[in-house]
């Protein structure tokens, strides 16, 4: 630790990288720094155009005792891509502070002193190389050679004796000014040893000892950075103290930063560590929105076809505060909820959770689904596909039950929908609309509202429970999936297909009061509910779930065949299926009819499944234009996808297709976290088939976090063992892909939890699935260390969208596919994530890939041979990698295709 008396204010310039924090994270933890970021195109400070906004930008600077310059996306030669970090090599000298660059910062101090600024031949990006300096200045007392990570598509080219002649004595003639960047004096160098880029300037100073400019181009921060290269900011820190200390006479003024015209509306507090500028805020007048209330109360009244007296009589005595013009839209929400589930809830109450268990035995996640009718209904089901082993007795410790809402094989969750009364918030990212509505897909109160996320949060404040069971991770709450699109909106991306789908929910959580956990480890079924009073339920759950103990002849009834699918199953069947014996079947009722029927609308429907593939030539042409954008260094990797569609033939609800589809999938490609969900009624309904196995974020009840990025992905096929694809996975290629993530999520969680509470607990480690091998990596922080008190949903609108579906850096990398996406139009529920948010506190959600998903809505008719018109569903299925510099065409399209199977093969086969 730095023992000097007075903490150094230090600013940090952001040039919109996906590190930015990891780097803020290494100052403030490692020594006596307050750091202050500002991004480098700050409006308060950066106006091309007028001076009087740079004047204000350099009285800002002299309230800091030096500056650090970021990375970023582009070229130096861009004044755009640099911003306020091009302004600061012409400081005048009575205001010239420190300054150090780092990798893009660095390249513009270089190109200000005259050097130029060149494409690397082989660009680099999360590859580690070896550093060789002369243990001067800023490497002072540093190991003589160290590795370090190395994000750049472009080099400083100083014309110095090691980049122009082709044999040099590397003791002494690299490490002088070259002639034609007199100012600057090389400090570091990378010889690249595979010799594609030749000798790659690491390190520069000013030669002008009153003119403090010096940078690197490695990136320190980064997880796979050795300590020494990280010792560099110790040596800067001193170096800032001692040129202040005979330069700048007197103290530096007291840090003052204008406020932003909206900060100032808001009364918000400029935190050092935000990560993004605030939400897009479309603006409503306030008579605009008293008239969205009236529209919304009229809906309500108008439009609830089941609305009994005792209801209309609830309701309309919540109308007094919906109306209420003083009343925030949120708080109306929060009545409308509280009064549509008939519950007086006062705010600081919370709910007590009502559970009970029973031992598992025989029964499966599967049949316990079946058995409470789900296939045929609105559910959530998050299934974990990878179960562990039975705990030994001694293990029954709490505490560690509690951090193990952190493992992804030992819980399942199933959500279960009360007809009528259990509600949905579906948020639309075209107009900023939040909706609440019922099953039958009335809806009930709309709002405009420009951050979702606090309304989300807000819900679940609202809701909030206790004692539930300590070691179970879900007790109740919001269950259900945001999609891409809405992750793009928390980055301030705006989605260029947005009209295309307006009906469609972009977030789409169920508020679910009565739940069903399955604890593999312990094998136990809970069953709970934070509804009040909810005795009777409780009841009928035990008398559910222990029914099929009471006939040991019919082990794994699936119940549901006798109740909702019964009618169903004998109509479509016997008349579409002419299958003669399914009288017999129903009749007996056993596991292999349910196994049979299964069969029978397999090969009914999927029968005539048409699909729609994705074309070798125009997905390389799409990996090309990739490569081309990390080699003008707007990207570092970009994670680029596609989708397949699959027609079919539109089933009737009650034949459950969607379910079928789910377990085959869960057969077929077992995942820790596979997912099924299915949102309102048909025809304006979503289903979503999931089987991922790649833990974006979870967060238990007393704050741990844990992201599982997967990065790096060797196909199944004969002739590949294990050991084969350890071995190619430990290539530096995919190592890379893996690695920019992992200090990409780093970088996500730093800007919530802070410095000094990130750790990466495994890096790298090799995880078998069912059609590929990974790469997966662990990144874990705690969310009660936090200077300022942070929710799961806090984090998660922080760290959406996942970095392993964008690639780095993440704002400018999506906004680079949106454009080589454009054929493919939105990623929908694919490339989001699915999970919960706990009433309790925690939340669980997976990076929603090898994922079918289908709006009922989205129906295509084609014209039979006989002339009429048949209506086709179409289920999508998205599929893609991380492209880098050094990805082949052949070899992402290839990924992509072996990704897009795993999920594809439940529709393709159609005779088992
Ligand atoms: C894009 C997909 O997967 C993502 C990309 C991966 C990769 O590039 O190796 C691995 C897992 C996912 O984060 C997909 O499965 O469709
Ligand atoms: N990490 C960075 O700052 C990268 C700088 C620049 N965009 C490059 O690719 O070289």
């Amino acid at each position: 630790m730095d023992d000097e008396p007075r903490r150094l204010r230090l600013l940090f310039l952001d040039a919109y990288d996906s590190f930015a924090n990891n780097i803020i994270a290494l100052f403030e933890h490692t020594f006596a720094t307050t750091v202050t970021r500002i991004y480098i195109d700050d409006q308060r400070y950066w106006d091309s155009a007028a001076l009087c906004a740079r004047k204000d930008f350099f009285s800002l600077l002299n309230s800091f005792d030096a500056v650090i310059a970021g990375p970023g996306p582009g070229t130096p030669l861009n004044a755009r891509d640099v911003g306020l970090i091009g302004e600061l090599w012409s400081l005048s000298p009575e205001s010239r502070l420190p300054v150090l660059g780092i990798c893009l910062g660095f390249q513009s101090l270089a190109l200000a002193f005259g050097a130029t600024i060149e494409r690397l031949n082989k660009p680099r990006h999360g590859i580690i190389t070896e550093v060789d300096h002369r243990r001067t200045h800023l490497f002072r007392d540093l190991e003589d050679k160290f590795l370090a990570t190395q994000y750049h598509s472009l080099h400083v080219n100083i014309q110095n004796v090691v980049q122009t002649k082709r044999e040099v004595d590397h003791v002494t003639e690299p490490w002088f000014p070259s002639q034609a960047c007199p100012s600057l004096l090389p400090l570091a160098w990378d010889y690249d040893l595979d010799i594609h880029n030749g000798a790659v300037l690491m390190g520069v100073m000013h030669t002008n000892t009153s003119i403090p400019f010096c940078g690197i181009q490695y990136h320190p921060e980064s997880i796979c950075t050795d300590s020494e290269g990280a010792k560099i900011v110790g040596n800067w820190l001193r170096h800032v103290r001692a040129w202040n200390a005979k330069h700048r006479v007197g103290e530096t003024n007291p840090m003052h930063l204008r406020e932003t015209p909206q900060a100032a509306e808001n009364g918000a507090h400029t935190s050092p560590l935000r990560q993004h500028s605030p939400l897009r805020v479309k603006k409503t007048s306030p008579s605009h929105r008293r008239s969205a209330s009236w529209a919304a109360v009229k809906v309500l009244a108008e439009q609830l076809p089941t609305a009994n007296g005792d209801y209309i009589r609830r309701l309309s005595q919540t109308l007094n505060i919906v109306d209420n013009p003083t009343a925030s839209g949120r708080s109306k929400l929060l009545s409308l909820m509280s009064a549509h589930l008939n519950t007086s809830d006062e705010p600081n109450q919370p709910r007590v959770v009502q559970w009970d268990s029973v031992p598992q035995a025989w029964l499966r996640v599967g049949s316990i689904c079946e058995l409470l009718g789900i296939p045929v209904s609105e559910a959530v089901v998050l299934e974990s596909g990878n179960h562990c082993e039975k705990a030994s007795d001694d293990e029954n410790d709490d505490e560690s039950d509690y951090d193990n809402g952190l493992r992804t094989d030992r819980f399942s969750i199933i959500g279960l929908f009360i007809p009528e009364r259990t509600l949905r918030i579906h948020y639309h990212v075209h107009n900023q609309l939040l909706e609440l509505r019922l099953g039958n897909d009335t809806v009930i109160f709309s709002m405009q509202t420009a951050d979702v996320w606090s309304d989300l949060k807000a819900i679940v404040e609202h809701f909030r429970a206790i004692n539930g069971p300590t070691e179970l991770p879900f007790w109740g709450g919001l269950m259900g999936f945001v999609s891409y699109e809405a992750s793009l909106e928390t980055i301030g991306v705006v989605p260029s297909t947005q009209q295309e789908a307006s009906s469609r929910a972009d977030i789409c959580f169920a508020l679910i009061m009565r739940s069903i956990v399955v604890d593999h480890r312990k094998e136990m079924i809970y069953y709970q509910t934070i509804e009040r009073n909810d005795w009777d339920w409780l009841h009928l759950a035990r008398t559910r779930l222990q029914e099929p103990y009471q006939d040991f002849t019919r082990p794994n009834v699936p119940i549901f065949l006798e109740t909702s699918w019964r009618p169903v199953i004998s109509q479509t069947l016997r008349d579409e299926m002419r299958v003669p014996d399914i009288d017999s079947w129903i009749g007996k009722n056993t596991h292999v009819a349910r196994d049979q029927i299964f069969v029978h609308v397999k090969r009914h429907f999927l029968g005539q499944v048409r699909a729609t593939g994705i074309r070798n030539s125009t997905y390389s042409r799409k990996v090309q234009e990739c490569q081309e954008a990390i080699r003008a260094g707007n990207s570092y990797e970009l994670c680029l996808t596609d989708q397949s569609c699959m027609r079919l033939p539109i089933s009737p609800p009650e034949a459950g297709l969607s379910w079928v589809l789910y377990r085959d999938l869960v057969v077929k490609n077992p995942a820790p976290f596979n997912a099924y969900l299915r949102f309102g009624q048909d025809g304006h309904g979503v289903h979503t088939i999931s089987s991922s196995p790649e833990r974006f974020l979870s967060v238990t009840r007393n704050g741990k976090c844990q992201y599982r990025p997967i990065k790096g992905t060797v196909k199944k096929q004969q002739g590949v063992t294990r050991k084969d694809a350890e071995y190619i996975l430990s290539s530096s290629k995919e190592r890379a892909e893996n690695l920019m993530i992992v200090d990409l999520i780093r970088h996500d969680l730093h800007g919530v939890v802070g410095a000094g509470n990130v750790e990466v607990t495994k890096l790298m480690s090799v995880e078998e699935f069912e059609t590929v091998y990974q790469l997966v990596s662990v990144i874990e922080g705690d969310l009660k260390k936090a200077k300022e008190p942070k929710t799961a949903i806090d984090l998660l609108a922080a760290s959406l969208p996942p970095g392993s579906m964008t690639g780095a850096p993440k704002k400018r990398s999506c906004q680079i596919l949106q454009d080589i996406e454009t054929e493919t139009g939105r990623r929908g529920v694919y490339s989001g994530v699915i999970g919960y948010l706990d009433v309790g506190g925690g939340a669980d959600f997976s990076v929603a890939i090898r994922t079918a998903y289908k709006y009922d809505d989205e129906v295509t008719t084609r014209r039979k041979p006989d002339g009429s018109l048949k209506a086709y569903d179409e289920w999508r299925i998205g599929a893609g990698g991380a492209v880098t510099s050094q990805s082949t065409a052949e070899g992402e399209y290839e990924e992509m295709l072996a990704k897009r199977d795993a999920v594809a093969r439940v529709f393709m086969q159609c005779i088992i």
